[in-house]
């Protein structure tokens, strides 16, 4: 029988991301080991937050709508998961925290053991990254309230993406801009390291193949892995690139901005709120930023959101094949590519011509393998995890213990 949870050492893992606050307690010895003995989300931030969490068994311990704080209120939602959380974990030893952060900038290439410099270091960022940064932070500071002894550890969403070739790093801007940072990070890192490890498990003939990962969720966004390793992504300086989102437009044409500057009158605070919370699919179809919303509605424009979502999705997956020079397997994952059939099927519609082909009720029972027989590309629905992505880096970087040494490695600038 296993140990109870109380004597074993427990990781706190806290995953904020643009709609949801995502959290996992693992125990165990060692990564290979790691056990979720508690898990769930507050999910539908801003529109209508549910809390569902379940234990190491997967049974239900809370699923409900959180009626006592207002749906905008990261803080106090933030303040009702840690209280929840401290009762539940009563007599657990908890021995570290871990974190996403969305931007690390040049500075942070791996993990790193939270200090007040760092702590500081991640602020500077908060501008490249208003819609996360802030609630990444937020979080730390409020587990440091609680537990003011844990060692906190920060895991990045930029890192995985530090093998891409210089030119996928690269604007076509001056070289001055570049070298100061002002170049293609990509996010969502963590969610596809963990997709390049679960992949050759499900496949071991793909683990060397060029793969699509479409990481549909609030945030959305595609990587081109190959062998595992990140090729190209659609996301750039900021999370705004790439594929429309919730709130997010997606790739737009930079003389819109100059357009809305001049004619409109509009500052750097107005943009900012028009790119990060009124644009994508909320801007699009007036209705809803939560595509289960779109695809219930009768509304013509929820339904023109959810083609512009997919239309974008395989135009750019295509993008992506050629930054790798084919395309042997594409994989969903996230909220909306783990859930919604539909979107699957309307992507898969449109890389036909590339030799994908569903197997319509494996896609509708989201079965792993979704393609059919005659696919010449397999389609894999993949559940991300990026907590335990994150519990695995803690243990790493506790076991190494080079911590705060880490931080001061600087990423290289793009080289030719
Ligand atoms: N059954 C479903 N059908 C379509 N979309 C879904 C479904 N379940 C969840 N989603 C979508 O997933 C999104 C959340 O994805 P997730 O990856 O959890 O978001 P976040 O970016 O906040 O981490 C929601 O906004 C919702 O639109
Ligand atoms: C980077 C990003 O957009 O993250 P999320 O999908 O969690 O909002
Ligand atoms: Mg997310």
């Amino acid at each position: 029988m296993s140990q109870p949870i109380s004597q074993r050492d427990a990781y706190l893992i806290i995953n904020a991301g643009s709609s949801s606050l995502k959290f996992s307690v693992f125990c165990g010895a060692g990564k290979a080991e790691l056990d979720a003995v508690l898990s769930g989300q507050i999910s539908g931030i801003g529109t209508e937050p549910k809390f569902e969490a379940k234990d190491a068994q997967r049974r239900v311990l809370a699923d409900g709508t959180v009626d006592e704080v207002e749906p905008g209120d990261r803080a106090g939602l933030l303040g009702f998961l840690l209280s929840w959380m401290r009762h539940e974990l009563k007599d657990t030893r908890l021995v570290a925290a871990g974190h996403r952060v969305v931007h690390g900038g040049t500075r942070f290439a791996k993990p790193v053991r939270i200090t007040p410099q760092v702590l500081a270091d991640l602020e500077g960022l908060i501008p490249l990254a208003p819609l996360h940064q802030p609630h990444n932070i937020a979080a730390m500071a409020a587990l440091a309230e609680v537990y003011p002894e844990l060692p906190q550890v920060a895991c990045f969403d930029t890192a995985f993406h530090q093998t891409r070739p210089w030119q996928a790093q690269t604007f076509a801007i001056p070289r001055e801009l570049t070298e100061e940072g002002v170049r293609r990070y990509g996010f969502h890192g963590l969610s596809y390291e963990y997709i390049a490890q679960r992949l050759p498990q499900i496949a071991p003939e793909l683990a060397d193949a060029r793969v699509v990962v479409c990481h549909l969720g609030s945030g959305s966004s595609l990587c081109a892995l190959r062998a595992g390793k990140s090729m190209d992504t659609t996301m750039g300086f900021t999370a705004l690139d790439g594929l429309p989102m919730g709130t997010r437009p997606g790739n737009i044409d930079p003389g819109v901005l100059i357009y809305l500057m001049r004619e409109k009158g509009m500052g750097a605070d107005a943009l900012e709120k028009l790119l990060y919370h009124k644009s994508g699919l909320l801007g699009v179809s007036g209705v809803s930023n939560d595509m289960r919303a779109l695809l219930d509605s009768d509304s013509p424009q929820a339904a023109e959101a959810v083609e512009l979502f997919c239309f974008q999705v395989a135009k750019q997956a295509t993008a992506l094949a050629t930054a790798m020079g084919g395309l042997d397997a594409v994989v969903f994952t996230a909220g909306v590519g783990e859930n919604s059939a539909p979107v699957r099927a309307r992507v898969a519609e449109k890389l036909a011509w590339l030799g994908v082909k569903l197997d319509g009720a494996a896609n509708r029972a989201k079965a792993t393998r979704i393609s059919a027989a005659e696919s010449r590309v397999p389609v894999f629905v993949i559940p991300t995890d990026e907590e335990r992505m994150i519990a695995s880096h803690t243990l790493d970087l506790l076991a190494n213990a080079t911590g705060a040494a880490a931080s001061a490695a600087p990423l290289p600038v793009a080289a030719e």
